[in-house]
C-alpha cells in the first residue's frame, strides 16, 4: 500500500486524496441487511440460550463497537467481558435492590404492571458486558469535546449501538440493564473514578425475538409517531408537507 501523503491540491489542502475510497450506496441486498438489523434488533431479557458465544463472534461484535464514531477519535470505551457466575450473581443482587426502589416510584396499576416485567437477563445470559467510558482518555484537550464534556459519553453510546446491531446480525441478543445504583457497578467491577459504566449488557444467543418492543407488547408504552417528532427549521415547527415513511 502506498504511504498516505497530504495532498498538495491548494483548493482542498486538507484532503488526503490517497485515503479516499468509493462511497456509493450499498446494493439492495446489503441495504436490506442493514435495515433488517436495525428494525429487528430487540432488547432481550428472557430469550437467552445457555450456549456459549464463540470467541470469534464475540471479537467481531466488539470490533464493530470499536469502529463507532467518537469525539476527536477519543475511543473512550473499554469492554469488560463478564462470565464469572459470582460477578453475575452480585450484579443481579444489585439489580434487585435498585428494582425495589424503582417499583416504589410508580402508582398502583403501573407498579403492578412494572413488577410483572422482566427487566434483565443477567444470570440467564452466558456473557455480561460492561461498556465503560474513560473520561481521561486522550488527555486534557480532546478535539470537539472542549465545549461539550459529555460527548465522550455520547461516543460510548454509539459503540453500544454498533455492538447491538452487529450482535443482531450474528444471531446474538443483547439486553441493556440500567436499573442499578452506579456505585454498586463501580464497586463490583473495580472501576477507577475516571471511568463511567455507560452500559451493562446481557449478551447471548437467541432463537426468538419479540417482533415489536417487549414494553409495547406488554402494554407499557407505544412507539411514538415519527411524523410528530420531525420539526423543520426550528423547534415545534411541523414540516409543511409530511414526508412519506413509516412511523
Ligand atoms: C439507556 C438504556 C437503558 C435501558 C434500556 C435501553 C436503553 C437505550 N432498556 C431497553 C429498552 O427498554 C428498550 O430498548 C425499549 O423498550 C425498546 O425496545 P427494543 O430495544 O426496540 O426491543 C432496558 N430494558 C430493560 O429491560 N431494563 C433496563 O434496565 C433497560 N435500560
Amino acid at each position: 500500500m502506498q504511504p498516505k501523503s497530504v495532498s498538495t491540491d491548494q483548493t482542498h489542502p486538507y484532503v488526503l486524496d490517497s485515503n479516499l475510497v468509493s462511497a456509493g450506496p450499498f446494493s439492495e441486498d446489503e441495504r436490506h441487511a442493514v435495515y433488517r438489523a436495525i428494525f429487528t434488533r430487540r432488547d432481550v431479557r428472557g430469550q437467552f440460550l445457555p450456549d456459549p458465544i464463540d470467541e470469534a463472534v464475540l471479537h467481531r461484535i466488539l470490533l464493530a463497537a470499536h469502529h463507532a464514531p467518537s469525539v476527536g477519535f477519543m475511543q473512550p470505551w473499554n469492554f469488560i467481558v463478564i462470565r464469572d457466575g459470582d460477578v453475575k450473581a452480585r450484579a443481579k443482587s444489585a439489580f434487585e435492590r435498585a428494582n425495589e426502589e424503582a417499583v416504589a416510584l410508580f402508582d398502583d396499576d403501573r407498579a403492578t404492571l412494572y413488577s410483572r416485567l422482566k427487566l434483565e437477563g443477567i444470570t440467564d445470559a452466558p456473557v455480561n458486558l460492561c461498556i465503560t467510558c474513560d473520561r481521561s482518555r486522550g488527555g486534557k484537550v480532546v478535539l470537539g469535546r472542549t465545549h461539550n464534556r459529555d460527548t465522550d459519553l455520547y461516543s460510548t453510546v454509539c459503540a453500544v449501538q454498533n455492538l447491538m446491531l452487529a450482535a443482531r446480525a450474528e444471531g446474538i441478543g443483547a439486553g441493556w440493564v440500567s436499573i442499578f445504583n452506579e456505585a454498586d457497578i463501580r464497586d463490583l467491577l473495580a472501576l477507577p473514578d475516571h471511568v463511567v459504566p455507560v452500559a451493562y449488557l446481557c449478551v447471548g444467543h437467541v432463537k426468538e425475538l419479540y417482533e415489536s418492543p417487549e414494553l409495547e407488547a406488554r402494554g407499557w408504552r407505544k412507539r411514538l409517531d415519527l411524523q410528530s417528532l420531525i420539526f423543520e427549521d426550528r423547534w415545534g415547527e411541523a414540516p409543511a408537507s409530511p414526508r412519506s415513511g413509516d412511523t
